[in-house]
């Protein structure tokens, strides 16, 4: 008699080779940033390199950022998306804090400092693509909150994460606290705030910081894994799923990103088409006589 098996969803025969990547990175002008395609795989790489500051962010690198998410976003072929750093040493250390100035970050690129990386990270959540962190090194501050923001994290077993901004004058009040809490629990999260410690690969992984943690040489392998996997599976149920687990959290604009994935649905109905064709036509709509108006 056949018995169950988890062997039975295929998974083990994903391939876990490293991509073939496409460097875009020269074609978009960025400076700070890596950009590249792996076509085949339907990915796209986006990584902060500035290994001289063990991959901070300034204010020219989080517009980067933004841009190539616009740019994976609204790219048809592209179906995940990897967030990661250049190098081994550091996923990301944070704000640049040699470009810390008054009431912001300010790298003269800007008419005036901000703190844009709060809204990469509202531009991350809307995303309908799942954005996976693969972190290697350290993802301290701002960058681990990114990795946090990110929906899956796979981590290298040489991965350090923490909070250190109490220990530099800052805080993240944002999605770095409250995601963060729902993340890991309330006394959890206080924790790693108050105490400003780092933790071990292995410790993130025993308090769901992270999704898988691999050896470092396995790091870009296994998440070409989960990006085919996801690859294979219905790109609208994923974009509704993410919509539907951020939505509690993100209140309003929560409950408008997943009302707005039923409403592009519905726009492929026949209900949907009937009412936009007869108003066209100048006649009567004639939902009741379509197939989709069955409810
Ligand atoms: C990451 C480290 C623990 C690594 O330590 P290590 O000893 O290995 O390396 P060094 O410290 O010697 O660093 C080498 C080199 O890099 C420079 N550097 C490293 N990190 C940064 C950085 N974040 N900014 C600027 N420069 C950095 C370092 O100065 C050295 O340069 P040399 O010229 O001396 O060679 C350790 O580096 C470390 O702890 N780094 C700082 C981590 C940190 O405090 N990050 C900032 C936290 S605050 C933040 O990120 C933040 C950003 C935001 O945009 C926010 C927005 C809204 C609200 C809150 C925000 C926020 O809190």
């Amino acid at each position: 008699m056949r018995q169950p098996t988890t062997a039975s969803d295929n998974y083990h025969l994903i391939s876990d080779t490293p991509g073939q990547w496409v460097d875009h990175t020269a074609k978009y002008g960025f400076q700070d940033i890596t950009y590249k395609l792996s076509p085949e795989d339907g990915t796209a790489r986006i990584a902060i390199n500035r290994p001289e500051v063990h991959n901070a962010f300034r204010p020219i690198t989080v517009n980067e950022l933004r841009k190539a998410m616009d740019l994976a976003q609204d790219d048809p072929t592209v179906g995940a998306i990897i967030l990661t750093g250049e190098g081994t040493y550091a996923f990301c250390s944070g704000g640049d804090q040699a470009v810390r100035g008054e009431g912001g970050y300010d790298d003269g690129s800007e008419p005036v400092p901000r703190l844009r990386v709060l809204d990469l990270h509202v531009q991350m959540r809307r995303c309908p693509k799942p954005i996976i962190a693969a972190v290697a090194g350290y993802a301290i501050g701002g960058g681990h909150i990114l990795h946090m923001v990110a929906d899956l994290t796979i981590a290298a077993d040489n991965a350090v994460f923490g909070q250190t901004g109490p220990r530099v004058g800052s805080f993240d009040a944002g999605y770095g606290s409250s995601h963060m809490a729902r993340i890991v629990g309330q006394k959890k999260a206080r924790e790693i705030w108050f105490l400003s410690r780092f933790y071990s690969a292995q410790e993130a992984l025993d308090m769901g910081l992270v999704n898988k943690v691999v050896p470092l040489a396995q790091l870009e392998g296994e998440t070409m894994k989960w990006c085919r996997r996801i690859m294979e599976n219905s790109p609208t149920a994923i974009s509704c799923l993410k919509a539907a687990l951020n939505a509690d959290e993100d209140g309003q604009a929560g409950s408008m990103q997943l009302a707005g994935n039923a409403t592009r649905l519905f726009y492929l109905s026949e209900e949907g088409k009937e009412g936009r064709d007869a108003f066209l036509a100048k006649r009567p709509a004639r939902f009741r006589a379509v197939p989709t108006s069955k409810l």
